[in-house]
């Protein structure tokens, strides 16, 4: 708890000079800011030599209240020893210690004890204080304009916000989720949890690509499976590129995640399993059926080839294009044959095995590769969801809500904006079902006595009627011929680079940070190679010195 009777921050003046005040910047700067970006789940650069906090920006918010006060929405600068500086969104709130309210701030959210002119209180993030949430809302909702010492804020109001809520008498909270954002919630009478306002944290110096996803699919389309666009925060300034502060959505009443809602669904099955038994409920397909149908109607909808807005145009696949996923299917692949290397004695024997089939294809991988560069296609590429697994698609009950359009957290803003082809969401999903089959069964006490070569051959049996499922729902929907998919050889093709590249990703993410899960991607990976070798063996015509895939590897040796 702070020791609320001695002040870190003391300035002469009234916290709301608190901008033109250079000694207390400072010692934000160098005091306080530090320790406390670092106890934030949303701060990115705890792993990285930090070298300097700077407040770039400190914008105003006027907040109503029985005295004339304000919110400050600063912009923190993070520079460290190597690498790029970042940018984060701060709102600043000063809560003098009688106002109401200042008790229920927690811990998390205090900066410091302070005192301005005389007044003691407590700085605070400003999501915790009531009245920096409802001003957003206000404005948000008044659609106003606000000039600032560099540009101005714009709040724009999206088709979501409901007319009659414009001006009704609003409660909010601050959501308990601890992610990369923070969350607001907004309720109008008769409907306390309304409207979901997202705060994005890491700033980047571009319109956040869930905006512009999430606001063409809400005006331009007829797609209705997201949340609809309520708003967005904008900061502006002439000759630059806006930087998105905020977006509204709707609140979307939903029971969990896709990911626990399939987790929930495979536990039938995993009872069963010992028994020798296959035992799941029909609703499991019908899920997933469904799902694929949603994912084909977000495509269908993001697919506009009569839009004048060249952001959403679909595009060839061009040789850039190419380059581009060569270069980060290269990079990966490296890093990763380097992981696999230092990390091999850390392996479980299963994934032990995978591994050296992995490294022993690694010729056939470039082959693939350079098939993929050469190779004429003439399917498209647009704008997709860019990081779609079952933890973004929320279950409401009957149906699904697709939410976080905001990219792959690893990948620049720049690359986020990319067009690909939509199969690389596909291929999101199809791995997120791989790993919710096999973390299963692979992670249940129920099966643990099991010999791993039985539950790889069982969850294999599973996932691919689950797969097919998926993916016939999917085509069918999307139509046979549709521009986006030339002919069903591409489909197989481009599927498989992106299930590839996924795979890759995932099987790093995995040594990192749950290596008792890395054999998930690593079979993953296995699935590819098998279907690339299948690719190469069917073609006749094909000469080539690489040598064959050596699945005898997996074989245990019999005592
Ligand atoms: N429109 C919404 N309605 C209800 N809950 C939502 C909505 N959008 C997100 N959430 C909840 O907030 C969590 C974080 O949202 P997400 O968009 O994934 O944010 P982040 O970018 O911080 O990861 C989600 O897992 C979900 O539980
Ligand atoms: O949640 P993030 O956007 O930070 O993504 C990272 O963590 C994910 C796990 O939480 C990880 O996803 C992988 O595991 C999921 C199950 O936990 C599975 O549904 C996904 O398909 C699988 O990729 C993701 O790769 C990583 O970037």
């Amino acid at each position: 708890m702070l020791d609320l009777t001695t002040s870190n921050l003391t300035s002469r003046y009234s916290w709301e000079t608190l901008d033109q005040d250079q000694d207390a910047l400072r010692f934000l700067e160098s005091t306080v800011l530090p320790p406390y970006l670092n106890t934030c789940r949303w701060f990115a650069g705890k792993a990285r030599q930090q070298e300097k906090f700077r407040i770039a920006v400190m914008h105003n918010l006027a907040l109503r209240s029985d005295v004339d006060t304000i919110a400050f929405l600063a912009v923190v600068e993070v520079g460290y020893t190597d690498g790029e500086t970042e940018r984060y969104l701060l709102p600043l709130s000063f809560l003098e210690t009688a106002q109401p309210g200042s008790a229920e701030v927690p811990p998390k959210g205090i900066l410091t004890t302070a005192e301005f002119d005389q007044k003691g209180g407590l700085l605070v993030d400003a999501i915790y204080d009531e009245r920096f949430r409802l001003a957003l809302y206000a404005n948000l909702a008044g659609e106003q304009v606000i000039p600032q010492k560099a540009g101005q804020v714009r709040f724009h109001r999206g088709r979501g916000l409901a007319e009659e809520d414009a001006e009704a008498t609003v409660v909010s909270r601050v959501l308990p989720v601890d992610s990369s954002n923070s969350a607001l919630v907004f309720g109008v009478p008769h409907q306390p949890e309304k409207y979901f306002l997202k705060l994005y944290r890491k700033l980047f110096q571009e319109t956040n690509p869930e905006v512009e996803l999430v606001s063409f699919l809400t005006e331009k389309s007829q797609f209705s499976h997201i949340p609809a666009f309520a708003g967005s925060i904008v900061w502006e300034q002439e000759n630059t590129p806006d930087i998105t502060l905020g977006m509204m959505q709707l609140m979307v009443e939903n029971q969990k995640d896709s990911w626990s809602q399939t987790g929930d669904y495979l536990n039938d099955f995993l009872y069963a399993v010992p028994n020798r038994l296959f035992t799941i409920r029909e609703d499991v397909f019908d899920r997933v059926e469904l799902l694929g149908r949603r994912t084909a109607q977000m495509h269908l909808a993001l697919y506009s080839p009569e839009s004048n807005d060249l952001a959403f145009a679909p595009e060839a696949f061009t040789d850039d294009y190419r380059a581009f996923i060569i270069r980060r299917l290269e990079d990966l692949l490296e890093r990763r044959y380097t992981m696999v290397i230092d990390n091999y004695t850390k392996l479980d024997p299963l994934a032990q095995r995978l591994a050296w089939v992995f490294m022993e294809a690694k010729e056939m991988i470039d082959e693939f590769i350079d098939d993929f560069r050469k190779r004429p296609l003439e399917s498209l590429r647009t704008r997709i969801h860019g990081d779609y697994h079952l933890g973004q698609v929320l279950a409401t009950n009957d149906d699904f809500i697709i939410i976080d359009f905001e990219g792959e957290p690893e990948s620049s803003i720049t690359d986020r904006k990319i067009k690909h082809s939509p199969l690389k969401d596909v291929a999101g999903m199809i791995r997120s079902y791989h790993y919710a089959v096999s973390a299963k069964l692979f992670g249940s006490t129920e099966t643990e006595n099991i010999d791993p070569n039985h539950l790889q051959r069982v969850s294999e049996r599973w996932f691919n009627l689950i797969r097919d499922t998926y993916m016939n729902a999917y085509l069918e929907t999307i139509g046979n011929p549709h521009p986006l998919y030339k002919n069903s050889n591409e489909f197989n093709f481009l599927l498989l680079v992106y299930l590839l590249e996924k795979a890759v990703y995932e099987l790093g993410y995995e040594i990192s940070y749950r290596p008792a899960w890395v054999k998930i991607p690593l079979k993953g990976i296995m699935d590819v190679i098998q279907e690339i070798e299948k690719i190469r063996t069917a073609d006749p015509n094909r000469a080539s010195d690489v040598p064959r895939l050596q699945m005898g590897l997996l074989e245990t040796k019999k005592e």
